[in-house]
């Protein structure tokens, strides 16, 4: 896939987030760069691609719906922190709007400082609410009380004197702050998942210009008729049509308590061999469907040398496993 060339992508704003990271990585890796915000990623030569800081994920929907942005960029799940349910609501939301594109960003905090701040005056921690999740053991350490962000950079351009605020390494020289402490998430090695946007009615032309090894879809089943087996018959038709699931998210959906969507990562493309079948199978019986993203699969694939004993969930049980210790496992 090329980016479009003279092209607005929008992006949850301001300069400095995470996602403007990936849009630029996204334009360097796919296609051309340049304009106001492109910064010093700008390549000599290259062409008139756009980043549009925008305040909101909501925005960045609205702004690709409309036409405003050729391409909108949003950051959907992070390895630590699973998904960025703003983000993967608005898709299941916008019968507008789909992604054709997937970028992954290795993702680490410094923590910043006013310049002349009192250090005995810091009582709150500020981020984005994953930023927040993903940097708790510092704020604990520190007492601090944690205050949700709209992103991390727009906590660092808005930091106050009592305030800590964690973000790319980036702000610190973009908002004129000081570092206090480099590298403060919980888990170093986190990696972000962001998808990048086009108009729903744009996207089967934008894929078939991408030529790609592997595929993902990313498709919303919402089961009309619920009842027992419900999903264990959704799962069954994948397996019957040889189409392997990477990932299950459940969402609720929103008008009636008890109601879910669930959201389903397929290691395919749409087009591909089985996946028509496969939803034909679901469609006939019965079941909502949306896909809401395809794009080429990160080189590699994920999990694919299986889940080590150490990092199962402590206290889980296996086979093999003493009686005594199956029970407090399974609780009886
Ligand atoms: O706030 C940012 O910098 C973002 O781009 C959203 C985000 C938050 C936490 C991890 C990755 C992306």
């Amino acid at each position: 896939m090329t980016a479009p060339a003279g092209g607005a992508v929008a992006f949850l704003g301001p300069v400095g987030t995470f996602t403007h990271q990936a849009v630029l990585t996204w334009a360097r890796e796919r296609g051309t760069l340049g304009g106001p915000g492109a910064g010093s990623d700008e390549e000599p030569g290259a062409g008139p691609l756009r980043p549009e800081p925008l305040g909101t994920v909501g925005e960045v929907h609205d702004a690709v719906a409309s036409g405003a942005a050729d391409r909108g960029v949003i950051a959907i799940e992070s390895s630590v922190e699973g998904h960025v349910v703003p983000s993967l609501d608005a898709l299941v939301g916008s019968p507008d709007v789909v992604a054709v594109d997937e970028v992954v960003l290795d993702v680490s905090f410094d923590a910043f400082v006013r310049p002349g701040h009192d250090p005995g005056a810091l009582t709150e921690a500020t981020a984005h609410p994953h930023g927040l999740a993903q940097c708790h053991r510092f704020t604990a350490s520190r007492g601090l009380r944690a205050v949700p962000a709209s992103s991390n950079a727009a906590a660092c351009r808005d930091l106050a004197g009592h305030q800590v605020a964690y973000g790319p390494r980036l702000c610190g020289e973009l908002y004129g702050l000081e570092t206090l402490a480099e590298r403060v998430e919980d888990f170093p090695g986190a990696r972000t998942r962001f998808l990048v946007l086009c108009r729903r009615d744009d996207a089967p032309a934008v894929l078939r210009g991408t030529d790609a090894p592997a595929w993902r879809t990313m498709l919303a089943v919402t089961p009309v008729v619920t009842g027992p087996g419900v999903l264990a018959r959704i799962t069954a038709a994948f397996g019957e049509r040889g189409v392997n699931m990477s990932s299950l998210v459940t969402r609720p959906l929103k008008v009636r308590e008890g109601q879910y969507v669930f959201v389903v990562t397929l290691d395919a493309a749409p087009w591909q061999p089985g996946v028509r079948d496969l939803f034909d199978d679901l469609l006939a019986a019965g079941d909502s469907l949306k896909v809401l993203g395809a794009y080429p699969a990160e080189p590699g694939g994920r999990g694919l040398d299986g889940v080590l004993p150490d990092h199962v969930p402590t206290g889980g049980v296996r086979r093999g496993d003493d009686a005594a210790t199956v029970a407090r496992g399974l609780l009886w």
